[in-house]
């Protein structure tokens, strides 16, 4: 039923709903790596930290009802969760700025198992124009837009310098992004069709030694 709309366009999830529920899936992956067959809440909550209520909540967005006293079949609550979370679709995406974060995102296979494949990267660096990376080629920036032409990429990853984040950005918008995950710090402007997720590593890390000098 390939015209069926996806059941999480039905429903507007909530962010942070959103960021948990890959989480729970890679607990479960775990549990099935352990040989479970059956997972509840609680013990979800056990593995995670989140309340259980919480889960149930954010479960409840998700197609999929457990068992009295035994919880939710392991097997199909992986395949609901990654299908409602879009990773069972590979989504392809080209990557803007092959420098050290750059390059370390194009050689992590793990980005296929939430569903993202970089099929290709973009860089004006002579030494790497013309390259491949893991089998991932290496294009010259001027390229973009001709390449974007044979493509079924939607999705830009902005790992270049910050003096010049919203000129890639507008460059590969231009090209027909409809998706940009902005690893730079700068706060790029979009038309308000494009989705835009900024990632910070840096922020997470604030929090770490905010709570570790308040723990001392
Ligand atoms: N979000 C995070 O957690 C995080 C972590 C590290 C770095 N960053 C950010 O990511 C960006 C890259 O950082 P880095 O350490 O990898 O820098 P880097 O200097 O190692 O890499 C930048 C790359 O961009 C390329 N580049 C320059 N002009 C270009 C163009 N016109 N088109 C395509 N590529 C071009 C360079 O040749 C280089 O390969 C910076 O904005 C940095 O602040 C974010």
């Amino acid at each position: 039923m390939s015209n069926q709309i996806p059941y999480q366009q039905k429903v507007k999830v909530p962010e942070p709903t959103l960021r948990r529920l890959p989480w729970y899936l890679s607990n479960v992956r775990l549990m099935k790596k352990r040989g479970e067959q059956y997972v509840s809440s609680t013990q979800l909550s056990k593995e995670t930290n989140i309340d259980s209520s919480q889960i149930a909540k954010d479960l409840s967005y998700v197609n999929i009802s457990g068992k009295t006293r035994v919880g939710y079949e392991v097997d199909a609550l992986i395949s609901v969760l990654e299908d409602f979370l879009g990773f069972t679709r590979m989504h392809k995406a080209y990557l803007f700025g092959v420098g050290s974060l750059g390059g370390a995102l194009i050689r992590d296979t793990g980005l296929t198992h939430f569903g993202l494949e970089i099929v290709g990267g973009f860089d004006v660096n002579p030494k790497l124009v013309g390259k491949k990376i893991n089998g991932i080629p290496i294009y010259h920036t001027d390229d973009f837009i001709e390449k974007m032409k044979d493509s079924d990429v939607n999705i830009g990853v902005l790992t270049v310098p910050i003096e010049i984040a919203q000129d890639i950005a507008d460059y590969m918008v231009k090209g027909g992004v409809q998706a940009i995950w902005n690893f730079t710090p700068f706060r790029i402007r979009v038309p308000e069709n494009i989705v835009v997720q900024n990632t910070s590593l840096y922020a997470h890390l604030a929090v770490m030694f905010n709570r570790l000098n308040f723990n001392k």
